[in-house]
């Protein structure tokens, strides 16, 4: 039988009900669902009850008791899976339908570290956020499970970090933010997407409606969060053709420009890095670190405080930064033509990163165009 089929009659006498969807295989996205039937604005397509939930409530005494009580979710759901200590028939036809090592090869945490290198800055401050979890997480789990291989721990912690739901109960409540995290079989199948269906808990179930009407054989999806093409590869492994929440960070373009001092200053009020710009706007911390590079100290300060609201400034401004966007540009091309001749990694993980760059590049270029629109309209007036 199917192993999707099998999930779903493993999953029915458990609560788990679907109405008018199924999981199906799909190119370039592993397991999603899509819809058997036309489905109505608001529809139910989906309720797993509480009780499937696989929580730090289901982790077995005997894993809990050989690890630190300070160990977040995350690694302890990742010791669970990954020493699979529970009765077969529990949860195997679950684990049958989840990714294997070779699906999830696209996660960059799994990359050689020289095509890492070549990932965009934000995406690498991500990334080593994400290491350094892992890191502290094997070096408790191994402490405590020493026959227990680093790959097969890898694997699990991934597979937690890219299917986890946050849920609140007044248990959880007591426990830090990023240990509000459970795993529910058939919703960890939904793929993401910009907008998505709706998704919550109640108090006995989670339940997905559909958040517009849908045809028969589209596929059904939820929004992870409003995350940023860097986030998404990184956390999830993936990268999305048109994303609106897509963002750029701009610390590699501006920091390099910023003398000592001038970082100092930016430090002592707390402006120095986290430069991004959007799909509509140039950050306000951008917009302070490019005036310590064209304005007075006089005039910056005024704008730091907000006594002047920078619209003196501001042709200025976009002038400068038009020109540190196309020296940007440039940069990005040399990085697209290096990747495109490494040797490094998967033929996949390259397609991925110089997608990322493309991404980066045409948010770039339309930030460039939109910041030389009111000029041009100026000049002609
Ligand atoms: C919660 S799981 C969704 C089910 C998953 N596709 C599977 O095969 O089990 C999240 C993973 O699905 C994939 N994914 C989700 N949304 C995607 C999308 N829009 N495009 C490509 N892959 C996506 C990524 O690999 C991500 O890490």
């Amino acid at each position: 039988m199917d192993p999707l089929d099998e999930l779903l009659r493993w999953a029915e006498p458990k609560g788990v009900a679907l109405n008018g969807i199924r999981p199906q295989r799909l190119p370039g996205r592993g397991v999603g669902v899509i819809a058997t039937k036309a489905l109505q604005p608001d529809e139910v397509v989906l309720e797993v009850p509480i009780s499937c939930l696989r929580s730090i409530g289901t982790v077995p005494h005997s894993i809990t008791r050989k690890l630190p009580k300070s160990l977040p979710i995350h690694g302890l759901l990742a010791a669970d899976l990954a020493l699979d200590s529970s009765p077969s028939e529990i949860y195997a036809p679950w684990n049958a339908v989840c990714p294997t090592p070779f699906d999830l090869s696209s996660m960059p945490l799994l990359w050689p570290s020289a095509l890492q290198a070549y990932l965009p800055g934000t995406a690498k401050s991500i990334l080593s956020k994400q290491r350094a979890k892992f890191v502290r997480d094997w070096a408790a789990v191994s402490a405590a499970f020493p026959d227990l291989d680093e790959e097969t721990y890898r694997h699990a912690w991934l597979l937690v970090n890219t299917r986890t739901f946050y849920y609140l109960n007044p248990k959880l409540r007591r426990r830090r933010k990023e240990d509000r995290m459970v795993l529910q079989p058939v919703a960890d199948l939904f793929n993401h997407a910009e907008t998505g269906c709706n998704a919550a808990f109640s108090a006995v179930s989670f339940v997905v409606r559909a958040d517009r009407a849908y045809e028969q054989g589209e596929e059904v999806r939820i929004c992870y969060g409003r995350h940023g093409g860097d986030f998404l590869a990184v956390e999830y492994g993936f990268v999305m053709a048109e994303n609106r929440w897509d963002e750029v960070g701009l610390d590699e373009v501006v920091m390099s420009r910023l003398s000592e001092k001038w970082r100092e200053r930016l430090e002592e009020v707390s402006f120095l890095g986290g430069y991004v710009l959007d799909r509509e706007t140039v950050c306000h911390r951008t917009q302070v670190a490019l005036r310590a590079l064209c304005c007075e100290i006089r005039e910056w300060k005024r704008f730091v405080d907000g006594e002047d609201d920078g619209d003196g400034s501001q042709a200025k401004v976009d002038k400068l930064l038009v020109e540190m966007l196309e020296a940007y540009r440039v940069k990005i091309g040399e990085v697209v033509c290096e990747v495109q001749g490494l040797k490094e990694g998967e033929q996949e993980q390259r397609t991925m990163l110089v997608e990322r760059w493309r991404q980066v590049d045409r948010l770039v270029e339309m930030s460039i165009m939109r910041l030389r629109s009111p000029r041009v309209e100026n000049e002609a007036n």
